[in-house]
């Protein structure tokens, strides 16, 4: 699903009233009764409603919800906040309200003026959407403030009011709502993804407002959103004539003294994810304990012939002293083919920068936001971040994972891609090794590079979201989630 920009969604909002043609009032009224039922699914209406309306169309949007709820039965008063003129459509709705329900409308002009409401209100925020151009000022900034400080559930139309949809400053202190839940019109805002936004943004819902797939399909963007769609297709079937020589060998360098767990982690993944064959390098020292956890697997303390592997994965638990950067720099100078680096091997080449175009085209890294800092320098913000991370795959032709609530592929062609799955339980040792025994498993079972990054990073959130029916975000460990591969591709094959 593609992300795009606030000015690309004006756009997209044009071409639909244009070419399907509808009229724009029209296609506002068709949001909101979107928005309306997904309300009305959350809602009851014993729960009383206050709508704060602001002067465009995410103002017109607020107003006709307003007048829909009212024609249903619910309590609703509305506020709007008018110091200047309104748009056209949001006159229309005002105009549309005021005809049927005169005294549920308010008009404040200058001063904010705080509604009489109950704890239990629910709020309904349409005081800026997509237009929002600078940081609120004025009866604007005051109303944000009583709308954050009344402790009641706020549902913000598409974007919480002072919230821009792609970068944003950094001062916390800017007037921005604090939303319980965001119903975002057709697209996913890349505001959304970024963890700095998350107090504003709280759970976010797409609502679709059949926006013309002509003009999505015809619009570019470097951003997307991975769901279950782009993923389901690219599922290999096996053949029922297939042995294991057909799903690949993986070799795991993994694991130090002390650090088994992270090669028994990496290597039952693999194998939980296809690989035909496991091999895991590692210490004599871990010999046993690999081989009593999964003894599916080839344990080797000597390294020959990498050429015989389908996919190389270095990098869990290795430790980053000198006999680890050895094997790492032993390895990259050896293989011409795409490999899976993760945690201690981008350590080292952290500690030694130039081992960073030994790298092979095509391999994937797989770094959590301090591992990325220290390989490419310390970033302000998630947007930097991710901005570098578009840079270095690019330079470098390699795929970034930037491992977090919502991982992020970059591609060496220079997409950045959200992935939509897993969960706080995540946040648990030994999860970051299950993603690159997953990546393991599938670059051995012959998938493309890009299609090993999208559809493991995507399976491993999937399956610690199923974890989570059995488990507690805090119970949940590394292992769920391996025991949850099973299911989490039967969930794409249903
Ligand atoms: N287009 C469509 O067909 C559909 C659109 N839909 C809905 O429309 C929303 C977008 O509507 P919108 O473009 O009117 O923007 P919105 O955020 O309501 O207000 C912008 C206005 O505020 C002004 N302004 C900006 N910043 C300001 C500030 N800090 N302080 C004060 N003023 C400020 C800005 O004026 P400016 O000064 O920047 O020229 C402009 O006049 C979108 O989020 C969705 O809810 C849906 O109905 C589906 C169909
Ligand atoms: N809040 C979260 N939501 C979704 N996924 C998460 C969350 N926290 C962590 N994860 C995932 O769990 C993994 C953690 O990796 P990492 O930090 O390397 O852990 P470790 O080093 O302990 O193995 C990443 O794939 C990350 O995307
Ligand atoms: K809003």
């Amino acid at each position: 699903m593609k992300i795009f920009s606030t000015s690309q969604i004006k756009q997209l909002d044009q071409y639909t009233i244009e070419h399907e043609p509808i009229s724009s009032i029209d296609l506002m009224e068709r949001a909101t009764d979107k928005l309306f039922h997904q309300f009305i699914g959350r809602y009851s209406q014993l729960q009383p409603v206050c709508i704060i309306a602001g002067q465009g169309n995410n103002g017109g949007d607020a107003l006709a919800l307003g007048r829909k709820l009212l024609h249903a039965g619910y309590t609703a008063s509305v506020v709007l906040i008018n110091p200047t003129t309104l748009s056209p459509d949001c006159e229309t709705n005002k105009q549309r309200l005021l005809d049927e329900f005169p005294t549920a409308l308010n008009i404040l002009q200058q001063q904010f003026v705080a509604p009489a409401i109950s704890d239990d209100t629910v709020i309904i925020d349409g005081l800026f959407g997509s237009g929002l151009s600078r940081p609120l000022t004025g009866i604007f900034a005051e109303t944000v403030h009583w709308i954050n400080q009344t402790g009641c559930e706020v549902v913000a139309i598409d974007i919480p009011s002072g919230l821009q949809g792609e970068e944003n400053s950094t001062d916390n202190k800017l007037p921005i709502v604090k939303a319980t839940i965001t119903y975002t019109l057709q697209f996913p805002k890349l505001a959304f993804l970024l963890p700095e936004n998350a107090d504003f943004v709280g759970k976010w819902e797409i609502i679709d407002i059949g926006i013309h797939p002509k003009a999505i399909e015809q619009t570019t963007s470097d951003y997307s959103y991975l769901v279950e769609e782009d993923i389901r297709n690219q599922i290999k079937k096996r053949s029922k004539f297939s042995h294991k020589g057909s799903f690949g060998h993986a070799l795991i360098i993994a694991g130090n003294n002390g650090m088994a767990g992270a090669s028994v982690l990496t290597a039952k993944a693999a194998l939980r994810s296809g690989a035909g064959l496991v091999t895991v390098f590692g210490p004599e020292c871990n010999r046993i304990i690999v081989q009593t956890a999964i003894p599916e697997a080839i344990f080797k303390t000597t390294l020959t012939a990498t050429v015989n592997y389908n996919a190389i994965a270095i990098g869990p638990g290795i430790g980053t002293q000198a006999e680890s950067a050895e094997i790492l720099k032993d390895i990259l100078s050896q293989i011409n083919k795409s490999c899976i680096l993760d945690a201690d091997a981008l350590n080292i080449i952290s500690q030694q920068n130039d081992l960073l175009k030994l790298v092979p085209e095509g391999s994937i890294i797989t770094p959590h936001p301090k591992e990325f800092d220290r390989l490419f320098g310390i970033s302000d913000s998630t947007c930097q971040r991710i901005s570098k991370a578009q840079e270095n795959a690019k330079k470098y032709k390699i795929y970034i994972i930037l491992k977090g609530a919502h991982s992020l592929i970059a591609t060496p062609s220079g997409r950045l891609i959200f992935n939509s799955t897993g969960n706080p339980g995540m946040s648990t040792a030994g999860s970051g090794d299950v993603l690159t025994g997953i990546l393991a498993g599938l670059l051995a079972q012959g998938y493309s590079t890009e299609e090993t990054a999208t559809t493991s990073v995507f399976l491993h959130g999937r399956a610690g979201d199923i974890a989570l029916e059995r488990e507690s975000e805090e119970s949940l460990i590394a292992s769920d989630i391996i025991g949850c591969l099973g299911k989490a591709y039967k969930s794409l094959k249903e």
